[in-house]
């Protein structure tokens, strides 16, 4: 396949290794806000800044080329996307990891957060660490952890910081040079502690699922999760 890399930073050259090796073809490296010939592409790949997402994608979909995007921190325009997407009857993926192993760790953490729900006595508190580049906070996977909670417990809310109200799930955000990704939910009571927690130990998860997801999509029509790409849903 013939690929656009919208947006050529630390996760765009991860990209484009495991692309090159998957048999396929860079044929664009947008990394600043000009005009490009995005027809030229059979699929984009955006792993941006929150500013721009939303516009390389609807570049994308207003000239039919399928687009998955990783970028995250530009949410408030989600629905317009997916508007966007149905109106031209394009292809698109938002998700806020493409890590296969994370993927899975969603699915284990609403399961949790279902058998959590039945029993009292237990406070949830959630925590992500990335390297001290990344932009937003709370990283958008410790934002669709606490959905998937929310979905699945009494939970109404999360809330950036240490303290919370009850019906809050709190995220604390650490950041530490050079760390690809950690994210813990924990569950504490008084007796004892359950903790899941995926550690990312290189950012080349997240660029294998984003190539997965970018050939999945390629021959598709609609709006996607990575669920549908795995079959997990
Ligand atoms: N969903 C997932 O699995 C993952 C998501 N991410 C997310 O992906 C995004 C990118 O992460 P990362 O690669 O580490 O960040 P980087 O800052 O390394 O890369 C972003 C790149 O986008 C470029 N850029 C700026 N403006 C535009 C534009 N208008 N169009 C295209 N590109 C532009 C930047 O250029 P310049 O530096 O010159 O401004 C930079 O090179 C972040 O939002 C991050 O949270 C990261 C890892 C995994
Ligand atoms: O910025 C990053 O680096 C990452 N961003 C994503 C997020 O916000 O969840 C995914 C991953 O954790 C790395």
């Amino acid at each position: 396949m013939k690929i656009a890399l919208l947006g050529y930073g630390r996760m765009g050259k991860e990209i484009e290794k495991i692309a090159i090796s998957r048999g396929h073809e860079i044929v664009i490296k947008k990394d600043v806000d000009d005009e490009i010939e995005i027809t030229l592409a059979d699929v984009a790949i955006d792993f941006s800044v929150p500013n721009s997402a939303f516009n390389n994608i609807s570049n994308c979909l207003n000239n039919n080329v399928p687009v998955i995007s990783g970028t995250t921190g530009w949410l408030e325009n989600y629905k317009d996307a997916v508007a966007l997407c149905k109106e031209k009857k394009g292809a698109f993926i938002y998700a806020s990891n493409y890590s296969l192993g994370v993927n899975i760790f969603f699915e284990l953490n609403k399961q949790l957060a279902k058998m959590m729900n039945t029993i009292e006595g237990y406070n949830i508190s959630m925590e992500e660490i990335h390297h001290t580049l990344k932009l937003d906070a709370p990283s958008g996977t410790a934002i669709t952890l606490a959905e998937g909670i929310i979905e699945n417990s009494s939970k109404n809310n999360w809330e950036l910081g240490e303290k919370t109200s009850e019906e809050n799930i709190a995220i604390v955000a650490k950041r530490i040079p050079d760390v690809p990704g950690t994210h813990t939910v924990c569950y504490e009571s008084e007796v004892d502690t359950i903790e899941i927690k995926h550690t990312a130990h290189s950012r080349k998860g997240f660029a294998l699922g984003a190539v997965i997801a970018a050939e999945w999509i390629a021959d598709k029509t609609g709006v996607f999760s990575m669920e549908d790409v795995l079959n997990i849903r």
